[in-house]
């Protein structure tokens, strides 16, 4: 039995080291351990009712104490781990052969170096890597740990994915994105992983930085903006079962796939979330990965296996569980 958040957290992590350093680290690293554990605990307190209370009143909460002040901690601790591994890899950095996001911007960095306006300086590459990492970690992991938990809980629509994958995939080799086209039924159900979990229900905070009017509402410059995603994410006009888990919210009546425009957990239009080519990738080729070669087992009877979230605030996280990785028998299925 294990508590799978753990091992999902490690892989989302190493993905976003991979991209932004060009290096991954071995499952027991301290290091990775402990920027795992920044991010968590970041992301848990901002969505606790003191991060919420802060979101609403920086000002004044900015100087009462609370559990809200270890967030500016580990944001300071993630920032020196931040800054440490961009002058290493400054140290080292190849120009004719960059391995990473951050050695992409240092050679930009030198090339724009002579112009007093460019984007392109250590203050913009240092707090990008570290918005980077706090958005691609919690985040993945938690959909992933999320995606288990409620796949476990109704194991038909299980079964109705590892069936896809014998179809289309077979056992003996590994999942690739093209494979998605061919596997409608999974793709509704990553989908409706993504809709129904509603990660972010309030998107992140926006603030105007103009006075606009916005359908006959007018909003001042400096105006915090919520993008209530939830209320899209669960619109009845939109989504047959809103509040299911229900891969049909994603079917047309052939049991094709079925687009749909609400579909906006990653947010939409400009400040669209970056990660999303990623996120879609990573969802499946991790997912798919897991479900070709596991069955998911519960210690507990489902009847018993809550999906409702433990903490709602800034996002929605799965209560602690444990499941079982029981190893699939190989077979070859398709030629
Ligand atoms: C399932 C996983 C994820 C979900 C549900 C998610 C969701 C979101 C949402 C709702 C936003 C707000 C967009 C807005 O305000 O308009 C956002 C922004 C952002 N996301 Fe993600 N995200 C995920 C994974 C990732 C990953 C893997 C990365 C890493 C590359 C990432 C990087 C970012 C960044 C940098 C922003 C800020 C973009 C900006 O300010 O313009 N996200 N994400």
């Amino acid at each position: 039995m294990v508590e799978p958040r753990h091992y999902l957290s490690k892989a989302a992590c190493n993905v976003i080291f991979a991209i932004m350093f060009g290096n991954r680290h071995d499952y027991e690293d301290v290091e990775l351990l402990n920027i795992i554990s920044l991010i968590y605990t970041t992301f848990t307190i901002a969505s606790s009712e003191w991060g919420q209370l802060y979101e609403m009143f920086p000002w004044a909460m900015k100087y009462i104490p609370g559990r809200h002040q270890k967030i500016f901690i580990s944001l300071k601790n993630l920032l020196q781990f931040v800054e440490k591994t961009v002058e290493i890899n400054k140290k080292n950095l190849d120009e004719s052969n960059p391995r990473s996001y951050v050695d992409a911007f240092l050679i930009k960095m030198a090339k724009e170096n002579a112009n007093p306006k460019t984007e392109f300086h250590m203050t913009n590459l240092v707090t990008s890597t570290l918005q980077i990492f706090f958005a691609g970690v919690e985040t993945t992991s938690t959909t992933l740990t999320y995606s288990l938990l409620l796949l476990m809980k109704y194991p038909k629509i299980l079964e109705k994915v590892q069936k896809e994958i014998d179809q289309v995939i077979g056992r003996d080799r590994c999942p690739k994105i093209q494979d998605r086209s061919q596997m409608p039924f999974t793709d509704a159900v990553i989908h409706e992983i993504l809709r129904f979990i509603d990660l972010l229900p309030m998107g992140i905070p926006r603030k105007t930085t103009a006075d606009i009017t916005y359908r006959g509402y007018s909003i001042p410059k400096n105006t915090n903006v919520y993008p209530m995603l939830s209320s899209v994410l669960k619109d009845p006009s939109h989504f047959p079962y809103p509040n299911e888990f229900n891969p049909q919210n994603f079917l047309d009546e052939n049991d094709g796939f079925k687009k749909n425009d609400a579909f906006m957990p990653l947010a939409a239009g400009k400040r669209i979330c970056l990660g999303e080519g990623l996120v879609r990738v990573e969802m499946f080729i991790m997912l798919i990965t897991i479900l070709q070669n596991f069955n998911l087992t519960s210690p507990v009877p489902l009847k018993d296996l809550d999906i409702s979230p433990e903490i709602s605030g800034l996002g929605n996280f799965p209560k602690l569980f444990n499941l079982a990785f029981i190893p699939l028998p190989v077979k070859h299925v398709k030629g």
